[in-house]
């Protein structure tokens, strides 16, 4: 076996990895980036990118099926699943081929291709022909859909994300299980591709939402739409035919049986840290086996070990996986004299139509940090001016501010624009904005943002009408 010594080794050549390896680069180490798949990463092969061009397609689909409504008829629609699912993975490619680009020029002798594992804190075996000793590590190696081992079982029917952007044409029926980002992004668009499309939830939860109005809300506008078999769990996974029999079990305990060309698994990614050898290391781990690690460093105790991206299951995002990757390898360069790196606030979005965000801190979050401390405004969409001009009236947002500073804390929010709003209300808390600061900014006439102002009124009005309280917080079930 070959022995190659050096200063960083990056583990992983995803987004996390790839900006890992730049910033040790860049402080003058030698670096090696170590990957045992393809090169391309989760974002652009299997996530982020295919799964926002399935949707822009049915988006496509959608605006024809909507525009009777405002008097234009597009006649018959066709949707040639072929040809959806060629674009996809056409377009798919030509941003891993810009990612696959950035590999390339990395110098060949700072890349190494196969499966890294510890041996002890200062050494990696990769695969059966190479050790790695190096004085440093960035752990960047991603996550994996799960799947239970008895779904598994029923065979290759049962899929997940991962195999979603590598169809040739779109199927007859697909049930989805999971009602979170994966499993409402896709199925709703499945759905409008002309899928038959189940949504089973063994809980209530709506993607990444927490505040019980808006997913009240959430959950209504979406059975709205979808079939969503909210609080149902899937019993029995077999297979049958061309497809699947699916037998699962509402919460008053009845069964039904139903055939499904497809089950894809979105119940959630797991980190790859099992197969690492981290019991090798000395790190003090958690009951998942990921290491334990400060947020703002990213180091692993006070070893010369970072770990950044959807590894360590922080926030498993793509701007998290890049901030992160930097800081690691930044880090890792600079270690023993590591520093905090900019983490910044939280902003989710998903893709769903309504599309759905959350900025700043949750709800869930202030009902423990700020129990008691905090006004909530909001804003209905059903009657916001700009919203029923696009026929895109639906959906609530909810603003939270602290009592007595007036400082804005978060949001969260179901409906129009919700991408850009996202963004919006998450830069005003990053810049530790007050709510009446916030009214001070300009707003244009007419534009879903005037929904926002009218929110913030709302929040201004309360927390100068109502006061901080002890009452156990009444909203604060955590979502199911
Ligand atoms: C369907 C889907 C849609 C998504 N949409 C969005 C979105 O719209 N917006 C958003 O912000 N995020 C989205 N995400 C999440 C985002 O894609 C991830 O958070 C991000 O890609 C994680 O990057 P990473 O570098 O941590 O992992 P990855 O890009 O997965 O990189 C990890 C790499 O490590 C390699 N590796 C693993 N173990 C080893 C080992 N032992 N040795 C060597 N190499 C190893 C893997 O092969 C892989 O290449 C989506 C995810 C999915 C699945
Ligand atoms: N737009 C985006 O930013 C975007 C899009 C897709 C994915 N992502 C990222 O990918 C991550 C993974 O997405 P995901 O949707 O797979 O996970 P998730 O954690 O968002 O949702 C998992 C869902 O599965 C349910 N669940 C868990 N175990 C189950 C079981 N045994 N049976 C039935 N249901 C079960 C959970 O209650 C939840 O509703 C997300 O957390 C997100 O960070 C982001």
């Amino acid at each position: 076996m070959k022995t190659i010594r050096t200063e960083v080794a990056v583990i992983g050549a995803g987004t996390a990895g790839m900006t890992g390896y730049r910033a040790a680069k860049a402080d003058g180490k030698q670096t090696l980036l170590i990957e045992s798949n393809v090169y391309g990463t989760t974002c652009a092969r299997v996530g982020c990118m295919p799964s926002k061009l399935l949707i822009s397609a049915a988006d496509a689909a959608h605006m024809l099926q909507a525009a009777p409504t405002f008097g234009v008829h597009p006649g018959a629609v066709r949707i040639d699943g072929k040809a959806v699912m060629a674009r996809v993975r056409n377009e798919r490619d030509r941003f891993v081929g810009f990612v696959v680009e950035g590999v390339d020029a990395f110098p060949a002798e700072d890349k190494l291709h196969g499966h890294a594992r510890f041996l002890s804190p200062t050494r990696l075996q990769i695969g059966d022909h190479t050790l790695v000793d190096a004085e440093r590590f960035v752990i960047a190696t991603g996550s994996t859909p799960i799947v239970p081992d008895d779904w598994g079982a029923a065979g290759p029917r049962v899929i997940t994300s991962d195999d979603v952007f590598y169809w040739d044409d779109l199927p007859e029926s697909v049930a989805v299980a999971g009602t979170g980002v994966i499993g409402l992004e896709l199925g709703q668009a499945l759905h409008r591709l002309g899928v038959r499309v189940t949504v089973f939830g063994r809980g209530a939860s709506v993607a990444q939402l927490s505040d019980p109005e808006v997913l009240d809300l959430a959950r209504s506008g979406m059975s709205d739409e979808l079939d969503m078999r909210f609080r149902t769990k899937l019993v029995k996974v077999e297979p049958k035919g061309d497809g699947l029999a699916i037998t699962s079990e509402d919460a008053n305990g009845n069964r039904q049986t139903e055939h499904f060309s497809y089950l894809l698994s979105a119940i959630g990614r797991r980190p790859n840290v099992d197969k690492l050898g981290l019991e090798h290391t000395g790190l003090e781990r958690d009951h998942h086996g990921i290491p334990l690690y400060d947020m703002l460093t990213m180091q692993c105790g006070t070893s010369a070990i970072f770990i950044a991206g959807d590894a360590n299951d922080e926030i498993p995002l793509l701007s998290e996986a890049a901030d992160q990757g930097r800081i690691a390898g930044d880090n890792a360069a600079r270690w023993p004299l590591v520093r905090p790196g900019l983490r910044r606030t939280s902003l989710a979005i998903a893709f769903t139509d309504p599309q759905i965000a959350t900025a700043g801190a949750s709800f869930a979050e202030l009902c423990v940090t700020h129990a008691g401390r905090f006004a909530v405004g909001k804003v209905s969409f059903e009657n916001q001016g700009r919203s029923r001009v696009m026929l895109q009236n639906s959906g609530m947002l909810r603003v939270y501010a602290e009592f007595n500073s007036g400082r804005f804390l978060g949001a969260e929010m179901i409906g129009p624009r919700a991408e850009h709003i996202g963004h919006l209300l998450a830069w005003a808390v990053q810049a530790r904005m007050t709510v009446d600061a916030m009214l001070d900014m300009p707003f244009y006439h007419p534009v879903v943002e005037e929904g926002v102002r009218t929110a913030l009124r709302d929040l201004a009005h309360r927390l100068a009408n109502e006061s901080i309280h002890d009452d156990p917080c009444v909203d604060c079930t955590p979502a199911p």
